[in-house]
């Protein structure tokens, strides 16, 4: 580290005080690395003086009229505090970057070096693009001003991969001008690390389920008993409650959390599908089978949990085959005659009236006593309104910062009509007023106007029977909820053709296997 002598020169606050000081270090050819001025005090900092040199300096600065001091310090004040600041900064077990807003480096901490497998001093006051690219998120930011969380980037550069979440914010001057940025960095592994680590806590496993009403609690007090059972769950409730939310706690909270949580929508698919989908299938066992044959998902999930959402919508033959893995614990793969040892955990969920199917002979007795073990039952919105504040700030959350919007609430109004609506879509109704009341309006406050216009069409989006229209042939007229529905099905249908496996096509798209399977039928792109 390159060594200084600092002086800190304490002298009458008059004109030309300083501009006397330079004159003495410069007759003496003292060579300055930097000067502050401050009302009764001159601090400068040199190259370093040798004792003799030193004392030269000090009696004739005290020559001066109006100097009462010279003292030496190690460190000037800023200094020390800059210095602390960096330590703490290499202490933390973050990666934190600063840019300008001419995108060059001006802080880059320890943890981000090994993130970005470079040494701080080969990129301080480089270009920001030559370390992350040119289409990191932190550049946008410099130009917006919209901070954003939790972005996972994949990168590559000239010392080589790297792959991180990170968050930032913008630095702003007085004016509120954008002076630059700051990002933190969390290494994949450590963030990932570190999700588990929360999900493993009671809190961390809810921590999607948003809402304090009593009758949540009740729920999340079940899951909790439950879950270090191996039993087998029955999660009932209408649509929309939230059953694969709490499918997934049940799995966090249970010993089983390290291995596999899988889900299946059992109405998504035709039931020859669904069969190979859960059971796999042996090579070469029908046409267009895949060569290699297929592992389903009881193998995929052993050891784990199974999430078999939309049970009553079973064909009565699945529901038979789907019994005898509960009560042997095997499966056998279509065309295969080999029986395999499977240990899955089974959660169920329905919102259909199994008591009555049974009656119609449409769900067999001995399936749903079976599945019926432990039934959990989710209570509809309508029947915990005192939820709907905090999840309308959730989703303001969530949409804010998809969309890019600064939305900070709703007015009255807005939240007056949505505790006066009945939600028959429940959660999933009000996330889409939300979302499309995000869309629609423009304001810092959500009001009645974009809600107006938001439920007009929340029960058309979130009622069953769903299916969208055939797309119109040209795109006149188009409006934005067609426009985006022809866009999803075209970027579902290029996904489905790139992949091997509707999970393969999920990943593409970044949603999960049942979102995917929803739209799949939805958009009738099954066959
Ligand atoms: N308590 C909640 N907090 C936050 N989000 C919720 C909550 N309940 C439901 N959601 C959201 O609502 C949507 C529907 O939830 P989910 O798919 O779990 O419901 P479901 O009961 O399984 O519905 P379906 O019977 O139609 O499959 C999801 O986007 C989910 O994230």
């Amino acid at each position: 580290m390159e060594r200084f002598t600092r002086l800190e020169i304490s002298a009458e606050d008059r004109l030309g005080m300083t501009s006397e000081i330079l004159k003495v270090l410069h007759k003496l050819g003292i060579n300055l690395h930097s000067l502050e001025v401050f009302p009764r005090k001159v601090r400068v900092k040199t190259e370093v003086l040798e004792e003799g040199r030193l004392q030269i300096i000090q009696r004739d600065l005290k020559n001066v009229q109006g100097v009462d001091s010279v003292g030496v310090v190690d460190l000037f004040d800023f200094e020390k505090s800059e210095r602390r600041l960096l330590a703490i900064l290499d202490a933390i077990d973050e990666g934190i970057v600063a840019v300008n807003k001419e995108f060059r480096v001006e802080l880059f901490n320890s943890y981000c070096e090994s993130v970005f497998k470079v040494k701080k001093e080969d990129v301080l006051g480089q270009d920001i693009r030559r370390l992350m690219g040119p289409d990191s998120p932190l550049l946008r930011l410099i130009q917006d001003g919209i901070a954003w969380k939790n972005k996972e980037v994949s990168g590559h550069n000239q010392w080589g991969d790297s792959h991180y979440i990170i968050n930032g914010r913008p630095v702003r001057d007085d004016d509120e001008h954008i002076i630059g940025a700051v990002a933190s960095v969390k290494d994949i592994r450590k963030a990932i690390e570190l999700a588990n680590a929360v999900s493993r806590t009671t809190e961390g496993a809810f921590k999607e389920i948003v809402g304090s009403s009593q009758a949540i609690e009740r729920v999340k007090k079940m899951c909790v008993a439950v879950a270090k059972s191996n039993s087998t769950i029955l999660l009932r409730g209408e649509s929309g409650t939230g059953k694969e939310l709490f499918a997934k706690a049940i799995h966090r909270l249970s010993k089983r959390r390290d291995q596999p949580f899988v889900t299946i929508n059992c109405a998504a698919l035709p039931d020859s599908l669904i069969e190979s989908e859960l059971f796999g299938y042996a090579r070469g066992s029908f046409t267009g089978a895949a060569q290699s044959g297929k592992e389903g998902l009881f193998r995929e999930a052993d050891g784990g949990t199974l999430c078999l959402d939309e049970i009553g919508e079973l064909s009565v033959r699945l529901q038979a085959k789907l019994l005898r893995v509960l009560q042997e614990g095997v499966i056998r793969k279509i065309g295969s005659n080999r029986e395999e040892q499977v240990n899955v955990r089974i959660i169920a969920a329905t919102n259909k009236n199994l008591e009555e199917m049974m009656r119609q002979s449409l769900f067999r007795e001995d399936l749903f006593y079976r599945l019926n073990v432990v039934p959990i039952f989710l209570p509809p919105l309508r029947e915990r309104k005192e939820d709907i504040p905090l999840l309308v700030n959730h989703f303001i959350a969530v949409y804010s910062e998809k969309l890019n919007r600064r939305v900070s609430g709703t007015d009255m109004a807005f939240m007056d009509k949505l505790f006066k609506h009945d939600w028959p879509g429940n959660v999933r109704e009000l996330q889409n007023v939300i979302e499309r009341a995000l869309v629609l309006g423009d304001d810092d406050i959500l009001s009645l106007q974009s809600l107006a216009l938001s439920l007009e069409h929340s029960a058309q989006k979130s009622g069953e029977g769903d299916a969208p229209q055939p797309f119109p042939p040209g795109r006149k007229n188009l409006n934005l909820r067609r426009a985006v529905q022809m866009c999803e099905r075209e970027v579902i249908e290029q996904a489905l053709a790139q992949s091997k496996s509707y999970r393969a096509a999920a990943r593409i798209l970044g949603i999960s296997h049942t979102a995917l399977m929803k739209k799949v039928k939805r958009y009738e792109l099954s066959s």
